[in-house]
């Protein structure tokens, strides 16, 4: 097992970039740490694959290093790094068995026999296809396939990594949340360092203990389910993550106070009086139907009911205002007034959340 750092990473696929624009990723420092889970999640196109491809040693970045326990393998192989990886589409051998498919990359390491055997029973019981290991590949449905690639990349103990690459595309939804629970159980059971690629948010995080969020070719955010949630570091990490996504209206800030196009909102601290586009930030969950008459006016558009509580989707001068009605609470009128829990706002400026100057007493 190792601890990965990306030192400074860039990549353009371009033999002669000009600027920013021409790199997929865009100067890149981080680390995971030995052992932990992570997602890598992000919208199609921001770069997730080709991180996975420079830590993996299928591509060799234009800038930077990659090093595992400190060791640099920027150039190296990858023979020559010992990770496992898994792919989108299940790479398996149709003339073999499922034991033979499972225990190939034991073969290879020239692993006792005994050894195999064991390891190979104790992954088939894991992804629940014990019942076929004598069974040749061909003929099998692509959900069994694709845990077969799952159990393959999981057999070996002594992998640096294991990367996952949207690994659950194919498998049936149903089935989906049963392999990523047996994902995160093999990964408290193991301690490998897991790297697990997606574009859903659901899968980052169920399975990871930390998120790095990608857009754009950079790291906008690393951090745990909570923190993204709690402080998104972006408006990209508050609009992709949260089901809807963080509120963000045009604001002018002046210390303790953001005017929202006309209508003044108190803030929980002073924020000096930034330059940009300057943004208030609110997660839906945290605006509230207020007949005091003195909150945000808002018109009322639709009301969607998710079970276990309603999302009120509004507009404020254009600009939608979403908020999450719990259980029991009524229904407001079209023409409603909002307010928001002060200690929720968060105030971005050019897309990133600023920290206030001081805090308010
Ligand atoms: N071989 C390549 N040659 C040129 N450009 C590429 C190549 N591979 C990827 N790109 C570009 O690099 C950028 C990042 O692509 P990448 O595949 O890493 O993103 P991704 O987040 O993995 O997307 P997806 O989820 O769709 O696979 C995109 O603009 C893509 O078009």
């Amino acid at each position: 097992m190792a601890r990965i750092t990306l030192e400074n990473l860039a990549h353009s696929y371009h033999p002669d970039p000009q600027s920013e624009d021409d790199y997929a990723l865009k100067s890149i420092d981080m680390t995971w740490d030995d052992g932990g889970a992570y997602a890598l999640l992000g919208a199609s196109g921001c770069g997730k694959s080709t991180l996975l491809n420079i830590v993996s040693g299928l591509l060799v970045p234009s800038h930077g290093r990659v090093l595992f326990n400190g060791q640099d393998v920027t150039g190296a192989p990858t023979t020559d790094r010992n990770i496992a990886q898994v792919f989108q589409f299940p790479v398996v051998y149709d003339t073999m068995t499922v034991r033979q498919n499972l225990a190939f990359p034991l073969r290879n390491r020239g692993m006792e026999p005994a050894y195999i055997r064991r390891r190979v029973a104790e992954i088939a019981r894991m992804i629940g296809m014990e019942d076929v290991l004598p069974r040749k590949a061909r003929g099998l449905t692509a959900d069994q396939k694709q845990k077969i690639s799952l159990g393959r990349g999981m057999v070996r103990e002594d992998v640096n990594a294991i990367l996952f690459d949207e690994p659950l595309t194919v498998i049936d939804p149903h089935m989906k949340w049963e392999l990523r629970t047996q994902l995160k159980t093999l990964h408290r059971d193991f301690g490998h360092t897991m790297i697990y690629v997606t574009h859903d948010q659901t899968e980052a995080l169920t399975f990871a203990d930390k998120v790095v969020v990608m857009h754009d070719g950079q790291v906008v955010q690393l951090g745990t389910p909570e923190e993204l949630f709690q402080a998104p570091r972006h408006t990209f990490v508050g609009y992709f993550i949260g089901s809807p996504g963080m509120n963000l209206l045009d604001a002018t800030v002046r210390g303790t106070v953001a005017d929202l196009g006309g209508h003044s909102v108190a803030l929980r601290a002073d924020y000096g009086a930034p330059k940009g586009r300057v943004q208030f930030g609110i997660r839906p969950e945290f605006v509230q139907f207020d007949d005091s008459g003195a909150g945000l006016p808002v018109r009322v558009r639709r009301v969607e009911d998710v079970g276990r509580h309603r999302i009120v989707r509004s507009d404020y001068n254009g600009t939608p205002v979403n908020a999450v009605l719990p259980e029991g609470l009524p229904v407001p009128a079209m023409d409603a007034r909002v307010s928001f829990v002060p200690e929720q706002v968060g105030v971005y400026v050019d897309d990133w959340r600023i920290a206030p100057r001081e805090r308010a007493v």
